[in-house]
């Protein structure tokens, strides 16, 4: 009776679940304070913020390297971190990915992976090692040792190595952040079907949004040790709930409006503002990026204020030229212009 009560309680909870947690470290100020999120099973979440709001810091308490001040943190239903108890980290099974690897330097590939796997018996672990080898695409190099691989090659034996013992949470804290652009966004994706065809619930943090929108199923967008937005990168992107996610996801000017007598910013994607000859509305091009297919115009409007636009590559103005604009906006999204608050 009592184990099946304990099953139907795991059956019921998220995978991970912070509720209300505040965390300072001795003799500093408050780093969160009133953070909560849960994740289902399976389920794929990023906290994104700027440097310094609590991102890194929130991983370490789930990981159970912090004690928790108020607040609770739950692992399918058990707590593992309240005040006064924190559960040891070997306990957790929580597996972590760090930005520089971390890997065993004496040992080769296959034995970094089947690291976590030393109490079972050889067979067993042989086939998982393998398994796992495969799905990272290092079948190949597993008599290697890290000296001989590159970064991308040894996120992968890391990742591997976290994945093996079946970790009930996987914890990635900046893993691409030391590889190059292309390949950060290539492995993002790549981690992304590997942690979905492991059914491994798991959560990452970064600054960079690519990273995010490419990995995560849900992103929490963190300011000063909170989170603002926990939302689809659709949402964040479309539908930014707060002037701050407005102005830290994508691209984009707030350019002052009114609505119905009130105050207001408006948020102005460059995805907004379309370039068309025809348009009697102009504007001087003051800057350009290249961007391959398109330009990144930033635009000067006649009553001073700026604009950015994204025009296919083709539309190659000179700055200084004066083009044709229209706003093509599906949906308004505008905050209240409060004086002294608008930071
Ligand atoms: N060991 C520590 N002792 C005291 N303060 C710390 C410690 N580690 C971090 N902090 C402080 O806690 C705050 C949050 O740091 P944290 O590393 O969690 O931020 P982050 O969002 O992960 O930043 P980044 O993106 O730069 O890694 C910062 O103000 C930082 O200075």
């Amino acid at each position: 009776m009592v184990n099946q009560i304990h099953l139907i309680i795991i059956l019921m909870s998220n995978a991970l679940e912070i509720s209300g947690l505040s965390f300072a470290y001795p003799g500093g100020a408050a780093v969160c304070d009133g953070f909560s999120l849960a994740l289902e099973d399976g389920q794929v979440g990023c906290l994104l913020g700027p440097s310094g709001c609590g991102k890194t810091t929130v991983l370490r308490c789930v990981a159970g390297l912090e004690p928790v001040g108020d607040g609770e943190i739950r692992l399918h239903g058990q707590v593992v971190s309240r005040k006064g108890h924190t559960v040891a980290p070997e306990l957790r099974r929580v597996g972590i990915v760090f930005q520089d690897y971390a890997l065993f330097p004496h040992l080769t590939v296959e034995a970094n992976v089947g690291f976590g796997l030393r109490q079972q018996a050889a067979t067993a672990r042989k086939e998982r090692i393998g398994e796992l080898l495969d799905a990272v695409g290092m079948a190949n190099l597993a008599t290697q040792y890290p000296h001989e691989l590159s970064g991308g090659q040894k996120q992968r034996v890391a990742l591997a190595r976290a994945l093996a013992p079946r970790p009930q949470l996987l914890l990635l804290d900046e893993p691409f952040s030391n590889l190059d652009v292309e390949l950060r966004e290539r492995l993002s994706i790549e981690v992304r079907a590997i942690l979905k065809a492991q059914r491994t619930t798991a959560l990452l943090v970064t600054h960079d949004q690519h990273e995010a929108f490419a990995m995560a199923d849900a992103v929490g967008v963190m300011r000063r040790g909170r989170i603002e937005q926990w939302d689809s990168a659709y949402n964040l992107y479309h539908r930014p709930a707060t002037r701050f996610v407005a102005d830290f996801v994508g691209e984009g000017v707030l350019v002052p409006t009114s609505v119905d007598g009130h105050a207001m910013w408006q948020l102005l994607r460059p995805d907004d503002v379309l370039h068309d000859d025809e348009s009697p509305t102009k504007a001087e091009v003051l800057k350009k990026a290249f961007r391959g297919a398109e330009f990144l115009y930033t635009l000067k409007l006649d009553d001073g204020a700026q604009v950015l636009s994204l025009v296919p590559s083709h539309h190659n103005h000179a700055i200084g030229e004066r083009i044709g604009i229209k706003l093509d906006i599906d949906h308004v999204v505008a905050f209240p212009r409060i004086e002294g608050a608008d930071d």
